[in-house]
């Protein structure tokens, strides 16, 4: 697979990126558990595999996605050359305090967990959860200090990950990120970070678009999974799900390869983000990602009413 380069840093990463968080046990937001085999069995076949990207975060399963990553990372004796790790800093998880010192414990914790003393990509996670925005953005708060971090080599490069665009887009055009993490609001079902994307795209931020498949309904199909963007599906917010599928039934393409590459092929992202949990899906997201498609299904799905507004993912994020 062809690498890309994160921003304006020496990070050169796949199209593809797995993500960690269904690895870590957050039955609240994904409907499942994962068991220590399936995850360790995930992990091999991503390291195993072209794919050098992977993501997770202090929080996902309160540390157990890192702790996962580290075992697998020791079997091999480190990361691997060239493997690109992102990690996030999350807010303290009882009070909602983000100040610089937690971010510090937030770093020290993660480094522990994976068996490192570097994170080739870091990130500060969902800020519009914390207690005070104020904390995170003025003068010696969470945000200088990840900058801090990148000046120490503890980071190469710096990213901003979230939801929420009215609260991301201000932050973003303050300070010099790498990168972007946005979610669940550039996929077959929601635009809403179109703006945001032409933005960060202008200013050579890399934007990673992560949960093409809306949280795993576009993947695992809605007779399978009766949730969309980490909430339980109503009727209305399964009818464009079902629109979806039919296309795809006509066209006979999977609605997976058709979710993905709707993120692969646009042009300002650099990678996907793509939530695994079964070793088995590692091969099946390759597959997905070079399925072909007729260009006739791209111009029909633009004639679906899919959505601008904000899908308010977020709403009852519980990570572990
Ligand atoms: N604020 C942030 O920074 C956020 C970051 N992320 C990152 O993006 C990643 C992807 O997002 P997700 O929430 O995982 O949503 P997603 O839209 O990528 O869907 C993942 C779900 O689809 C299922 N799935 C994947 N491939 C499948 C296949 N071939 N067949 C059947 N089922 C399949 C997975 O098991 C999982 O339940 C996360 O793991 C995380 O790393 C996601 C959301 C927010
Ligand atoms: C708000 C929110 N919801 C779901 C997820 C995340 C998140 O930040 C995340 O990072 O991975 C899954």
């Amino acid at each position: 697979m062809q690498k890309r380069s994160v921003g304006k840093s020496d990070l050169r990463v796949t199209p593809l990126c797995f993500g960690a968080s269904g690895l870590s046990n957050m039955p609240d937001t994904y409907g499942y558990e994962v068991d220590e085999a399936r995850a360790r069995d995930t992990l091999r076949a991503i390291f195993d595999g072209p794919v050098n990207f992977l993501d997770t975060s202090n929080n996902y399963g309160f540390g157990r996605s890192e702790e996962r990553i580290g075992a697998a990372l020791r079997e091999r004796g480190g990361l691997p050359e060239g493997f690109v790790l992102s990690t996030k800093l999350d807010r303290d998880m009882e009070t909602g305090r983000f100040d610089a010192a937690r971010v510090r414990r937030s770093i020290d914790e993660s480094l522990s967990r994976l068996g490192l003393d570097h994170v080739p990509l870091l990130h500060l996670h969902d800020p519009e959860h914390a207690r005070d925005l104020g904390e995170i953005t003025g003068t010696g708060g969470a945000l200088d200090e990840l900058f801090k971090l990148k000046e120490e080599g503890i980071a190469s490069a710096v990213g901003l990950a979230m939801g929420r665009i009215d609260v991301m887009l201000p932050i973003l055009r303050e300070r010099p990120f790498d990168a972007l993490i946005s979610h669940n609001r550039f996929t077959v079902l929601n635009r809403s970070a179109h703006e945001m994307f032409d933005y960060a795209h202008s200013r050579g931020i890399a934007i990673l678009n992560a949960a093409p498949y809306a949280g795993g309904v576009l993947a695992k199909g809605s007779a399978q999974m009766p949730r969309i963007t980490y909430q339980p599906a109503t009727e209305a917010t399964m009818k464009p799900v079902k629109a979806v599928e039919d296309i795809c039934a006509s066209a006979g393409i999977d609605p997976g390869a058709l979710a993905l590459q709707f993120s692969m092929r646009d042009p300002r992202v650099t990678s996907t983000i793509v939530g695994v949990s079964k070793a088995a899906r590692v091969a099946q997201t390759l597959n997905w990602a070079s399925q072909d498609i007729d260009p006739a299904v791209w111009t029909q799905l633009d004639t679906l009413p899919f959505s601008s507004e904000d899908p308010e993912a977020d709403r009852d994020y519980k990570p572990g």
